[in-house]
């Protein structure tokens, strides 16, 4: 489902330029959950924003769904990936009623109006349909973040790009968001590349993790090496013990 050969990503130009992300390969099949960990800065999100056609200072291949992409998406392409972000507060229009923020994906896209998706839309993610006439202040954090969610998958992509998609919430309501999400990957055939710090998270949600430090990736772990403990290399040795798992 995604294919990415050699990407490099680099801010700024001549002496003040910085290279973010150098040179990784990596691969993810449909229906799979890769995690990206690394410390604060290493590059996670920009590999997500390359990949969510967001971020266009990247060079190398990228593929989605089998087809090359360039910088610039195709309308076609860029119905392929929507990004979820860590702070729906920021990432949902706050003067907004839940109702048009849901159906505002599938107007800019000259689907139709998009009203009659709104109710459905609002179920799937666990809100009651009354939601649709609130604004996003009038709900909690995870509620916004199922708002987040629905909008996301307006359009039904194939793939899920989730930055820290619960870091900005309670303890309490983490876990159940990320319970929806694994829901409704399974319902969906969804494929996600997940972003997160916390090791829990990605221990719960991912089939498969990458460990990236200073824009490369360090090691590589299954399911199965999260849950025995066993690392590749030092540093994820030292991120898993100072996580305590
Ligand atoms: N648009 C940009 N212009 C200049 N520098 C940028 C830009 N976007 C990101 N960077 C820099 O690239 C580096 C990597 O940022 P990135 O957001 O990918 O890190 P991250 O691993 O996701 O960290 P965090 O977990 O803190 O979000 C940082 O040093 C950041 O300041």
């Amino acid at each position: 489902m995604i294919d990415v050969q050699d990407l490099s990503v680099s801010f700024g130009s001549g002496a003040s330029a910085k290279q973010v992300v150098k040179g990784v390969s990596f691969s993810v099949t449909k229906g799979e959950t890769l995690g990206i960990v690394g410390e604060s800065g290493c590059g996670k999100s920009t590999v997500l924003r390359s990949l969510a056609g967001l971020d266009r200072h990247w060079t190398g291949k990228v593929s989605l769904s089998g087809t090359e992409v360039d910088k610039v998406r195709t309308r076609e392409q860029m119905l392929l990936t929507q990004m979820v972000f860590q702070d729906p507060y920021g990432s949902i229009h706050p003067r907004h009623r839940i109702s048009r923020i849901l159906a505002e994906p599938i107007r800019a896209m000259d689907r139709g109006k998009g009203w009659d998706m709104v109710a459905p839309a609002l179920e799937q993610v666990g809100l009651p349909t009354a939601f649709a006439d609130r604004f996003p202040h009038q709900l909690s954090g995870g509620q916004r973040q199922r708002v987040a969610i629905a909008r996301a998958l307006m359009l039904e992509p194939e793939i899920i790009l989730l930055d820290e998609p619960t870091s900005a919430l309670d303890v309490s309501v983490q876990a159940e968001v990320l319970n929806l999400l694994a829901d409704l990957k399974e319902a969906r055939n969804l494929t996600y590349v997940l972003v997160s710090h916390d090791l829990s998270v990605i221990a719960h949600m991912c089939d498969r993790v990458l460990v990236m430090k200073a824009g490369v990736f360090v090691d590589e772990l299954t399911k199965d090496d999260l849950y025995q403990g066993r690392t590749h290399h030092d540093y994820s040795r030292m991120l898993f013990e100072a996580s305590a798992l």
